[in-house]
């Protein structure tokens, strides 16, 4: 583990109250090394799934005409087995392919489209925030309340959002914009370079700036690496959104408020807290996948889909009841384990 971890690691399990130029610079040494995990992992889509990069319309001939999103210089033709079904799809009689330099930087109505998602989104992120400031401001929520529901819906919200993006293989990266401007605004304010009240009371406990370097940071980041490497092509990134956002949020709601029987194993949590992530995160999940299926994105067997769903939902539970210690919060190991386990179960297990 190299210093700059070592530095960062101190910083945030020493909890110091001042941010020194050691600790600054170990930040950006250690956020530019998950960015470059980050942009590693967006070189995924051109080399594993040359097919997700296929504008989805052209793909699923059953898209309804009113949510086909044409991109006018991209079109194929023929039969393409999407990632996730066991069937070819048919492609539309009259697609034929133009490529060319096109086919590289998509028509500009997709890149329009794109950057006005793109804005939108973030637009909605800053009034969502603003909405729970507003809320545990004037104690109309508490303030941990508020925290855990900006946890469910942030997530949940964008990736609910992603259809609204062009079918463009740029899509996913004007859509992870949104997860990157909050890591930026999480990074400036949890370094005390500028101060937000607002954004402080509903994603803090304590109100404590370096407290956006943690929970936050991590939740965006995963964000960021969910759209980037999975997207709306798989269901895995779905799912494991689903419990990190669903899941884990619900948890610790229920689990404060009815909480009684502790876990055995650590007292920090209860049974009552991880049955409600495995029921939400599994419904949730669900959920999610109903959504991009009903859009045309993914095409799923519903019976195997259930039961692996239900095998991730565990799993991530089971990961989510362990003690958290200092290095590894549930808002990496939750997501990251969900993404493993969908993974198996969806790709190579398939
Ligand atoms: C409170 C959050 C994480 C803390 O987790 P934990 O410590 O309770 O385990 C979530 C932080 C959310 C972030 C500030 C805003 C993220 C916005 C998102 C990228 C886009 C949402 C768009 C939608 C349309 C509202
Ligand atoms: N499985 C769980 C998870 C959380 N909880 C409750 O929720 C509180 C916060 O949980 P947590 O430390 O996982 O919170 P976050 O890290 O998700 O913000 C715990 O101290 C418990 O009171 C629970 O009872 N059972």
């Amino acid at each position: 583990m190299d210093k700059n971890l070592i530095y960062l690691l101190l910083y945030v399990t020493t909890n110091e109250e001042s941010v020194d130029s050691r600790t600054i610079a170990c930040v950006c040494a250690t956020m530019s090394r998950v960015l470059t995990i980050a942009a590693a992992a967006a070189v995924v889509p051109f080399t594993h799934y040359p097919n997700s990069v296929l504008p989805r319309h052209v793909r699923l001939s059953n898209l309804p005409s009113s949510l086909t999103v044409t991109t006018h210089t991209l079109t194929f033709r023929g039969r393409f087995f999407s990632p996730y079904s066991s069937r070819a799809v048919p492609g539309p009689a009259d697609a034929g392919l133009t490529g060319g330099f096109d086919a590289i930087i998509g028509d500009g109505g997709s890149m329009l489209q794109d950057a006005g998602a793109t804005a939108l989104v973030i637009a909605g992120a800053y009034a969502l925030v603003s909405t729970f400031d507003f809320l545990s401001e004037r104690k109309l929520i508490q303030q941990n309340l508020s925290r855990k529901l900006v946890h469910i819906l942030s997530g949940l919200l964008f990736m609910a959002s992603w259809p609204i993006f062009s079918a463009s293989r740029w899509a996913r990266y004007f859509a992870s914009v949104v997860p990157l401007t909050n890591c930026l605004r999480l990074v400036i304010h949890g370094l005390s370079l500028a101060t937000d009240e607002g954004l402080l009371k509903s994603v803090t406990r304590e109100g404590k700036p370096e407290e956006l370097l943690r929970g936050p940071l991590y939740y965006v980041l995963v964000l960021i690496l969910s759209a980037l490497l999975f997207w709306r092509e798989s269901p895995v990134g779905v799912i494991s959104l689903a419990m990190m956002c669903g899941g884990d949020g619900i948890a610790d709601i229920v689990g404060r408020r009815f909480g009684s029987i502790k876990i055995p194993y650590n007292k920090q949590k209860s049974l009552a807290g991880s049955l409600s992530m495995f029921v939400l995160g599994f419904l949730v999940s669900i959920g999610m996948l109903y959504y991009f299926s009903a859009l045309g994105y993914l095409h799923l067997d519903w019976v195997s889909t259930v039961e692996r769903v239900a095998v991730v939902s565990f799993i991530a539970t089971m990961v989510e009841s362990l003690p958290i210690t200092p290095t590894v919060d549930d808002n990496i190991s939750v997501p990251l384990v969900s993404m493993v386990v969908a993974s198996l179960a969806f790709d190579l297990l398939a």
